[in-house]
């Protein structure tokens, strides 16, 4: 068992998978001996994190998911741990391995209560043993109307995990949290995220909704036990991090000039005279991002008719659009856009050999269909391009709503990079970067923090850099998101945190 770091990548593996090796380990195995695994892990985990507990109420499920944590009752009492159980299920009606395991912790004399120790405190541990990989697919938003409502009796038992002062360890997954995608299954999403610590114990494998949209709050910090079986595991759905190298600029060679960094273009931030909305600092802030990433020269051309500017750090040079040399530049494409970049898209999509469109570069994209052809076009002369949308311009390109985006982030943004035949960011809580014939890569770094104008701008510079540097897009785009996100973690608590700030803070 090992907490999962952020340092490192990891495998994820789909529910799918996870039956997959489930099935391929239970069949080399004695029987129940998966279960009295993840029960003794859970119970191990119990006692590292709550050592001085008086109470340890665990809350358990009808199927295996409680199995696990009846499993774990039964350890945890033998070791001496005041422990009690609420169990939703029935002898006559559990899954084989939950039956043994109740009938097991029964004989050992565990003790069955109708529901939590009304003194639980904060000392104290609560398992969450209801819900596991077994949640209803049906109940999932967008899966039609749910087979099994939550029942009053598991509702109230999710309310006392959650409103407890108790830390909470959830075995598995979170109950009612789709462990494919990070959504809760309708009728299971908290009112508010819960106050106490949390942990998630996952089973067997890391799947990729503990790290992507509700995930994250959801879990808490994840550890994984594989149960032994980890040399069995399948290929992995997806990956979350990634071990690309950060920036390319302190194993550069003494014999570097700043052309050996690559030129990145700015192009974007519309006038207020166009429309009364002057954008042109998201324009500023892609540029400082770039320089920063450590590009080697960055030019901006802004979409300001007429104006003349001086750059706010003397660094950035400025080019009008027409005097932009395309061939040899790694472009980032609308930032600050507006309805500006939409004419000069056709030159960039067809001259830039590498290209990062963000913001209003795609919604022109998704609302032109030339535009779109001109894009998807790219690959196949050998240009490379990447696409950063948020969950509501991937709708716009999708032609879907934002909450069927949301809905499962791993397969939108493949399906994204299907249409387009690029590399493509979903940004957002997790956010995943998916490439034709490339693993999809969870970002697991990054908060709330970053969740303030301008932070999208900072990324495609950000990428930008790292592609002009000779990263492939896919690596470029995944190393930049982690990169991102972990200058976020690593902010100062006292400090707020700025599009700007967060641009001179890259490394
Ligand atoms: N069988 C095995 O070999 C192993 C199973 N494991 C555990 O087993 C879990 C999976 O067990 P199961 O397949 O029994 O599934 P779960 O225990 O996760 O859930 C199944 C139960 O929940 C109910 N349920 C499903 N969706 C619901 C909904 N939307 N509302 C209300 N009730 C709902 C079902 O009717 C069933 O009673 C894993 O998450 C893991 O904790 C682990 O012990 C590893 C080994
Ligand atoms: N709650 C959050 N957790 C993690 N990352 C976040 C969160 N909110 C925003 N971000 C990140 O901040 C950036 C915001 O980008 P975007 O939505 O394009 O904003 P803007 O257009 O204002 O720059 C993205 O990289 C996104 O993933
Ligand atoms: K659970």
């Amino acid at each position: 068992m090992h907490a999962i770091s952020l340092e490192r990548k990891h495998a994820l593996h789909s529910v799918a998978a996870t039956r997959t090796l489930e099935a391929a380990a239970a069949a080399g195995l004695p029987a129940h001996t998966l279960m009295r695994r993840a029960g003794a892990a859970t119970a191990r985990l119990a006692l590292a994190l709550a050592p001085h507990a008086r109470h340890v109420w665990i809350a358990c499920g009808r199927g295996n998911n409680g199995g696990d944590g009846l499993e774990a009752a039964l350890c945890l009492h033998l070791a001496g741990r005041a422990v009690s159980v609420t169990w939703l299920g029935e002898p006559d009606a559990a899954p084989a391995d939950a039956r043994a395991a109740w009938q097991r912790a029964s004989e050992a004399g565990v003790v069955f209560a109708p529901g939590p120790p009304t003194d639980l405190g904060p000392g104290d541990l609560c398992i969450d043993a209801l819900l596991g990989i077994g949640l209803s697919a049906s109940a999932l938003p967008g899966g039609g109307p749910p087979r099994h409502a939550p029942s009053g009796a598991l509702q109230e038992l999710l309310q006392a995990l959650r409103t407890s002062q108790a830390m909470v360890l959830a075995v598995d997954v979170p109950s009612g949290l789709d462990a494919d995608t990070g959504q809760y299954a309708d009728g299971f999403a908290p009112d508010s995220i819960p106050m106490a610590p949390r942990h998630t114990l996952s089973l067997l494998t890391l799947k990729p909704g503990l790290f992507t949209a509700q995930g994250r709050d959801a879990c808490g910090s994840v550890w994984l036990d594989d149960l032994g079986c980890g040399a069995l595991a399948p290929r992995a759905t997806a990956q979350l991090g990634t071990e690309h190298p950060v920036n390319a600029r302190p194993q550069a060679p003494h014999a570097s000039h700043k052309g050996s960094f690559g030129d990145v273009a700015v192009v974007g931030g519309e006038g207020l005279a166009a429309r009364g909305m002057g954008m042109t600092g998201a324009a500023w802030l892609a540029a400082r991002a770039a320089l920063h990433g450590g590009a080697g020269r960055v030019m901006v051309a802004l979409l300001d008719e007429g104006a003349t500017t001086a750059p706010p750090w003397p660094e950035l040079m400025l080019r009008r659009v027409d005097a932009l040399d395309w061939p040899q530049l790694t472009a980032v494409c609308g930032c600050g856009g507006g309805e500006a970049v939409r004419a000069v898209l056709p030159a960039a999509l067809a001259r830039a050999p590498r290209l990062v469109l963000d913001a209003d570069g795609l919604n022109a994209v998704a609302g032109d269909g030339a535009l779109a052809r001109a894009l998807r076009a790219r690959a196949d002369a050998g240009l490379a391009s990447i696409l950063t949308p948020h969950p509501l311009e991937a709708a716009r390109l999708l032609q879907c709503t934002t909450a069927q985006v949301q809905a499962n982030r791993l397969a939108a943004a493949q399906a994204l990079a299907g249409r387009y035949a690029c590399t493509v960011v979903l940004k957002g809580s997790g956010s995943v970067t998916a490439s034709p014939g490339e693993l999809p890569v969870i970002n697991a770094r990054g908060n709330a923090r970053l969740a303030t104008a301008g932070t999208g701008d900072v990324l495609a510079g950000l990428i930008g850099a790292r592609l002009a540097q000779g990263l492939t897009p896919h690596q470029a785009a995944s190393s930049a998101v982690q990169a991102h996100g972990a200058a976020a973690d690593h902010w100062p608590a006292h400090q707020a945190l700025t599009a700007s700030a967060l641009a001179a803070a890259l490394q």
